[in-house]
């Protein structure tokens, strides 16, 4: 595992834009050749997002040959909700950039049968053969996309009932209000995100801080799903200094001698 230790969240916004822009650089993607790209929500990878458009708007990428696959959707939120995951993508994102609308993939949490959209999600990551990039965010308690903890660390794509912490994490985007926060969500599996060849964790800020000390310097358990990533050959957890507070001194100082060679990961060689 690489641990990125930046100095705020817009570096680590432009950080993880370029290493995006790398990975698809490199990639060449082309008819018949997608690059495949998993997303998050969340106020975290915002910055991300809008480095991207940028990228985009300076004719520096691209996304006509990408696909992509959204991490997680609330169940039971029409699409056209400000806060439903369709609509964040599609309006911080998707409409700024040449996607193919057929090409992002969001879960449906409307679906009259939604183990069978779980289903139908999963299918369409194996057609297009498997996640290149897989990006994510974390709650405060450590869970990844919405596997809650005690999540098996196995998991696919299913519904899930949201813990307390996540309701009360969240309710700050419907007025502060907890019962009108959506109970459940479909999200991929700990397992889903696993099987990407590459994955790259956004942690920001300190309320992040004991989520990621429990990911990097304790075992690998369910309680912390994001914890999971310590057994993936390629993963990046992109933090900011904030949400380092909880770490030892040593892990931070290990990993920013290490910041050379992250560094190298930006450049593009083609
Ligand atoms: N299901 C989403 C996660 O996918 C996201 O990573 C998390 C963090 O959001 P934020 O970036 O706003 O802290 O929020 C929700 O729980």
């Amino acid at each position: 595992m690489r641990l990125i230790i930046l100095e705020d969240a817009s570096v680590v916004a432009d950080w993880a834009a370029q290493f995006v822009l790398q990975r698809i650089t490199q990639f060449a993607p082309g008819p018949g050749r997608h690059f495949v790209l998993g997303l998050p929500t969340g106020g975290t990878p915002l910055g991300m997002y809008r480095k991207l458009v940028q990228f985009h708007k300076e004719g520096r990428l691209s996304f006509k040959y990408v696909t992509t696959f959204n991490m997680d959707e609330y169940v039971g939120l029409p699409r056209e909700h400000p806060e439903s995951y369709h609509y964040y993508m599609w309006n911080e994102f998707f409409k700024h950039v040449d996607i193919d609308p057929n090409n992002a993939h969001v879960l449906d949490g409307n679906a009259p049968d939604l183990a069978a959209e779980c289903r139908r999600f999963e299918d369409l990551i194996q057609q297009a053969g498997g996640v290149h990039l897989f990006i994510g965010g974390i709650g405060p308690d450590g869970h990844i996309a919405f596997n809650e903890p005690g999540s098996s660390l196995v998991s696919r794509t299913r519904v899930k009932t949201l813990a307390y912490d996540t309701l009360d994490a969240n309710k700050r985007f419907f007025g502060n209000d907890m019962s009108k926060v959506p109970r459940q969500a479909l999200t991929v599996g700990v397992g889903t995100v696993m099987d990407a060849k590459e994955v790259m964790i956004l942690i920001t800020g300190v309320h992040k801080a004991l989520a990621l000390a429990k990911a990097v310097e304790e075992g690998v358990n369910h309680m912390w799903t994001v914890s999971a990533f310590q057994q993936h050959p390629q993963a990046l957890f992109i933090c900011d200094e904030d949400a380092t507070l909880e770490l030892r001194v040593k892990t931070v100082k290990y990993f920013k001698s290490l910041m050379v060679e992250h560094n190298k990961l930006l450049e593009i060689t083609r």
